[in-house]
């Protein structure tokens, strides 16, 4: 039996929503006021935790964990492990994120989170939340039918890994239509492949002539949009929805739990999680995981070149990059629309190619919480000004391409978190390396995808201020290498034992030459450009579903 928390209502970031149920929150994605849902209070762990959990299987485990955010009310128990055991059972693996030791003598080990449906880390919060959706919709629509039935709306954009891990979470499903916006030319072609390739009538593909950011920018100004709001109900499967951060804390814990089974794991020994981080919403899991109590030491955020969150911990500046070279205020025009900049780099590790990470707002929320208000302020004034800061930051995000906090905050986010920005160079040389110093581990070697490659770069260098053998690292390995041809071939061709065609999994052979469905969209057309076609295509899947229906 899980233990419950008094709370398990949420608010927003910004201040405007308060006491809202998980239902309403999974459903809404992003609050009206334009913030991020958060639970009212971190819950902590039952006291017994580390002896009851130890031996939990995966799915057990984030029972123990989802129970402690979900009232019983809305979801009971039976449900809510029914769930959770469809959402795991489409992983290859029964372990569903098993932990390797890829290093014994630094203490290294790697959580794969790469063995769901399409092979990268979404499918493991998107599996979840693709279920849940449908959960919450049949309860609705009992006795309800045709245009009286509650219909989604799923508005998602992505670099490349959160749009087929939704798509796949959704394809099929009943009352829900799923609209994924990709940088047109910017992902890479098993990832095209893989959401294009999806033929189902609820599937619907948009490729923009711009970048994630831009895409990013049309997700939020949807559901900024009174017009769209008052037609359809939008949802949110990128990890602005509060049900994507909880369903990355389980692997936390479970990736915790099968190294202290391990004899080199000594009493004294400490963890350091390292995270591949671009929208920030995989390692704020991690924080969850930590402020409820997992004896987490540090968390390490490893970035690409696109680097504003290790500028951050460096400097406490959050600033989009200048635009060829100059300060850039408030945005470029481009085809007469105003943009932002457009400061991202194109680099190995594309999906990491974001300039502005959502959840960081997140964190920031927290951190103003903690430092901003003393514990003797009533709750409502500590969440009240939280909010005020965390708006007036934003706005200067937004209107000025930036904004600084003061040395206290900046200490407070240093004091679990930790940074790394590792370069295409270095990216290269990680894969290389590793899968030459491997062999002994698996027959050929370990391939690394370059995404995972910098959480491994920046993993030795965190084994040099926190020395093995009492420092245990996690380095979380984000995607299969198979989804990266680009990076991998360019790492590892002419290596002795290696071979592109054996890194193909069977369920990629042949994809890049299936038909394949998707619409272009003009960046200049603007957000509301996309909501000309999400309703148009809406319209017509439902007149579609209704005319079968009728024969
Ligand atoms: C393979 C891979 N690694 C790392 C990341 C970064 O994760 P997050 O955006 O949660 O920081 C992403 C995209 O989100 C990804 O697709
Ligand atoms: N890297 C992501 C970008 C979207 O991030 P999300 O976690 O907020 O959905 C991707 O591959 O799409």
């Amino acid at each position: 039996m899980a233990s419950h928390t008094a709370s398990q209502r949420y608010l927003s970031t910004r201040g405007g929503s308060y006491d809202l149920s998980f239902e309403e929150v999974v459903l809404k994605g992003l609050a009206s006021d334009g913030g991020l849902f958060i639970p009212e209070e971190i819950p902590s762990l039952p006291s017994d935790w580390a002896s009851k959990w130890q031996h939990l299987s995966f799915e057990d485990l984030a029972y123990e964990i989802f129970s402690l955010y979900i009232s019983p009310s809305e979801i009971p128990s039976a449900d809510l492990k029914d769930i959770i055991r469809r959402s795991y059972s489409t992983f290859r693996t029964k372990d569903v994120t098993p932990t390797i030791t890829l290093d014994k003598e630094k203490n290294i080990h790697l959580l794969e989170l790469f063995h769901g449906p399409t092979f990268a880390f979404k499918d493991v919060a998107l599996q979840f939340l693709g279920n849940l959706f449908e959960y919450f919709l049949v309860r609705r629509n009992q006795g309800k039918t045709g245009r009286n039935r509650e219909h989604l709306t799923v508005v998602g954009a992505t670099s490349g890994d959160t749009g087929s891990a939704a798509i796949y979470g959704l394809r099929g499903k009943k009352d829900v239509s799923v609209f994924i916006m990709y940088p047109d030319g910017k992902v890479s072609p098993i990832q095209e492949a893989q959401m294009t390739t999806v033929m189902d009538a609820n599937v619907h593909n948009l490729a923009v002539d711009g970048t994630f950011d831009d895409c990013q920018d049309f997700v939020k100004a949807l559901f900024a949009d009174p017009e769209i709001n008052k037609t359809h109900r939008l949802a949110a499967v990128n990890s602005i929805n509060w049900a994507r951060i909880l369903a990355q804390i389980t692997y936390y814990f479970h990736a915790y739990f099968s190294l202290i089974r391990q004899s080199s794991f000594l009493p004294a020994s400490t963890v350091r999680f390292v995270v591949p981080t671009g929208n920030f919403g995989d390692i704020l899991a991690g924080y969850f995981a930590k402020r409820m109590g997992l004896p987490a030491e540090k968390l390490v955020i490893a970035t690409n070149e696109n680097d504003i969150l290790h500028r951050f911990w460096q400097s406490g500046k959050y600033e989009k990059k200048p635009v060829h070279g100059s300060e850039a205020e408030g945005g470029i025009v481009e085809d007469g629309v105003k943009a932002h900049e457009d400061g991202v780099k194109e680099t190995l590790s594309p999906a990491m190619d974001i300039l502005v990470s959502s959840n960081f707002e997140r964190l920031l929320w927290f951190l103003a919480h903690q430092i901003y208000s003393t514990t003797s302020d009533p709750v409502e004034k500590r969440r009240k000004t939280a909010g005020d800061h965390v708006r007036s930051w934003l706005n200067d995000l937004k209107s000025k391409g930036g904004f600084s906090v003061d040395a206290e905050l900046l200490k407070a986010a240093q004091v679990d978190f930790e940074s790394e920005r590792v370069t295409d160079e270095q990216t290269l040389a990680t894969i290389k390396e590793i899968f030459t110093t491997t062999s002994s581990l698996v027959s050929k070697g370990y391939i690394l995808d370059p995404h995972s490659a910098i959480g491994l770069a920046a993993t030795y260098r965190s084994t040099e201020r926190s020395k093995p053998p009492t420092t245990h690292h996690i380095s979380l390995a984000t995607a299969h290498p198979a989804k990266f041809s680009n990076a991998v071939e360019t790492a590892l061709q002419g290596e002795k034992g290696y071979s592109w065609n054996e890194v193909l999994p069977v369920e990629m052979q042949g994809l890049e030459d299936k038909p394949r469905r998707v619409s272009h969209v003009k960046k200049s057309g603007g957000w509301q450009g996309v909501r000309t076609v999400v309703v148009a295509e809406v319209e017509a899947e439902l007149q579609a579903a209704e005319k079968a229906a009728q024969q």
